[in-house]
C-alpha cells in the first residue's frame, strides 16, 4: 500500500560532506554538519535524528551522534547536479527540476542600466550594490538608510538581488512592490536571477538592527513542468510550509504556511499532521542557513539543530502508519569554513515511517536530488520525468 501522507523537510543549508564536485565551487573540505559537531562547545545531542540514522549517513560520525544500530528507518546521501548551489537550485532539483545552467552572478555589483530602473521605479537612490553579508550591510548602511531612505541593494556569491530597507523608512509593502519591479528585470534572457530577496529589518540604530519575518523571495517562475505540478493536477494535496511556496512562486501548491522561524514552522507540520489529507507536504526551515550559517556561527547551528531534534520527536510520535518522513537538505553553508556562502556538499537523506518493511537499510548515494521527487511521485502512481525512484526500498 502506498502512503496516503508524504512529508519532506528540508533542514536549510544542513550539508554532509563536500559534493565530489566541490572542487569546482572552492568548497574542498566543507562539512556542515561534520564542523558543527566539531565546533560546538558542550554536547551536542540529536536523538532524534540519530536514531533516524543521521550518523549512518557518514563514513565519519557526527561528534556527539551516535551511529544507530539499527536505524529506525533507511538512510542514504544525495548529491546535487545543478549548476548553481543556492536553495532554488536545490528544491527545484528535488522536485525533478535542476538548473543545468548557472544564473546570473554579480560579483562586481548589478550593471548600471538594472541600477537605473530601479531607481526611476522607486524614487530612491541605490547604495551599496556589491556582494555583502546581509546582517553587516545593515549594520554598515542601516542609519544612512535611516537619514536619506536610499535603498540597500546587495548580492551575494549566489545568483540573488537583495534589498535591505527598515520598516519605519521603507514601509514592507512598498519593499515587495520594488521587489516584484526588480523580478520582472531579471527573468531573463540576459540576466536571470534565481531570487529577489526583501530584506526588511527593524531597530534604532546600527548595533540593535534585527532583519524580521517579513522577508520575502521572489523566485524565477519554474522553466518547466516540476514534481508539484504533477501532483496538484492528479488532484492530490500539495502543502507548502516556510520559503517553499516562494521558492516555485507558488506554483504547484494547494496550501501554503509562512513561517516567522524553525520553531513556527515546526508548529505548522504539526498543524498539517492533524489534517485529514491526501498527497505531499514540503516543508523548508531557513533558520540554519540565514541565521547560523552565512553568519558562520556553529554554536547556533548546534542549538538549532537540537531544537528542531525535540520538535521531531513530536512529529514521530504523531506520525501515523501511512504517513511518510523525508528529511534532507537542499546544500551546504559549513559554518567552520572561509567566507560567508554556501557550501557545495552531499545533503544528507533519512526517511521514516512507523509501517516501513525494512529497516536500518542504506539508500545509498543518489546521483541527483531529483530522486526524491522521483520516489514522491511514484508513491502516488504518477511518472517522473527525471530521477530513479528509491520507493521500493522505503515501501510499507
Ligand atoms: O547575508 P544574507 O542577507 O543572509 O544573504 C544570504 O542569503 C541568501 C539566500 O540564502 C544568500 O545568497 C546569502 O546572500
Ligand atoms: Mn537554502
Ligand atoms: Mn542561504
Amino acid at each position: 500500500m502506498s502512503y496516503k501522507r508524504v512529508f519532506t523537510i528540508v533542514l536549510d543549508s544542513v550539508g554532509n560532506g563536500a559534493a565530489p564536485d566541490a572542487d569546482k565551487f572552492g568548497d574542498v573540505g566543507a562539512d556542515t554538519l561534520g564542523h558543527v559537531g566539531s565546533h560546538y562547545a558542550g554536547k551536542l545531542a540529536l536523538p532524534n535524528l540519530a536514531k533516524l540514522g543521521l550518523s549512518n549517513t557518514r563514513t565519519t560520525p557526527i561528534e556527539g551522534v551516535a551511529v544507530a544500530e539499527p536505524a529506525l528507518g533507511n538512510f542514504g546521501n544525495m548529491n546535487e547536479i545543478s549548476a548553481g548551489k543556492d536553495s532554488m537550485d536545490g528544491h527545484w532539483e528535488m522536485m525533478g527540476l535542476p538548473v543545468m545552467k548557472p544564473l546570473s552572478t554579480f560579483p562586481d555589483g548589478f550593471p548600471a542600466w538594472l541600477i537605473e530602473k530601479l531607481e526611476t521605479f522607486a524614487g530612491r537612490k541605490v547604495i551599496v550594490n556589491k556582494p555583502y553579508s546581509g546582517t553587516d550591510v545593515i549594520h554598515d548602511y542601516g542609519e544612512h538608510q535611516m537619514a536619506t531612505g536610499d535603498l540597500i541593494v546587495y548580492t551575494s556569491g549566489d545568483s540573488v538581488l537583495q534589498i535591505a530597507a527598515h520598516e519605519d523608512v521603507i514601509p514592507v509593502e512598498e519593499l515587495y512592490r520594488i521587489c516584484e519591479y526588480a523580478r520582472t528585470l531579471v527573468n531573463g534572457p540576459e540576466v536571470t536571477i534565481g531570487r529577489v530577496i526583501a530584506r526588511p529589518y527593524v531597530g534604532p540604530d546600527k548595533d540593535h538592527f534585527t532583519r524580521t519575518a517579513n522577508r520575502r523571495d521572489f523566485s524565477l517562475a519554474p522553466i518547466g513542468e516540476t514534481a508539484l505540478d504533477e501532483l496538484k493536477a492528479a488532484g492530490l494535496d500539495v502543502i507548502a510550509v516556510g520559503k517553499t511556496n516562494d521558492i516555485f512562486s507558488g506554483q504547484g501548491f494547494t496550501q501554503n504556511f509562512h513561517n516567522e522561524s524553525n520553531m513556527d514552522g515546526m508548529d505548522h507540520v504539526m498543524t498539517v499532521l492533524g489534517q485529514d489529507f491526501h498527497g505531499f507536504c514540503f516543508t523548508n526551515l531557513v533558520d540554519f542557513d540565514a541565521m547560523y550559517g552565512h553568519r558562520r556561527n556553529p554554536q547556533g547551528f548546534g542549538q538549532a539543530l537540537m531544537d528542531f531534534d525535540q520538535r521531531l520527536g513530536e512529529v514521530l510520535a504523531a506520525m501515523k502508519p501511512d504517513d511518510l518522513l523525508l528529511i534532507t537538505a537542499d546544500h551546504g553553508n559549513d559554518p567552520g569554513f572561509t567566507g560567508s556562502d554556501h557550501t557545495r556538499e552531499t545533503v544528507p537523506l533519512l526517511a521514516y515511517s512507523p509501517s516501513m518493511k525494512e529497516t536500518n537499510q542504506s539508500l545509498g548515494t543518489r546521483t541527483t536530488f531529483s530522486d526524491l521527487g522521483a520516489t514522491i511521485l511514484e508513491n502516488f502512481g504518477l511518472t517522473a520525468q527525471r530521477g530513479s525512484s528509491f520507493y521500493d526500498a522505503i515501501k510499507n
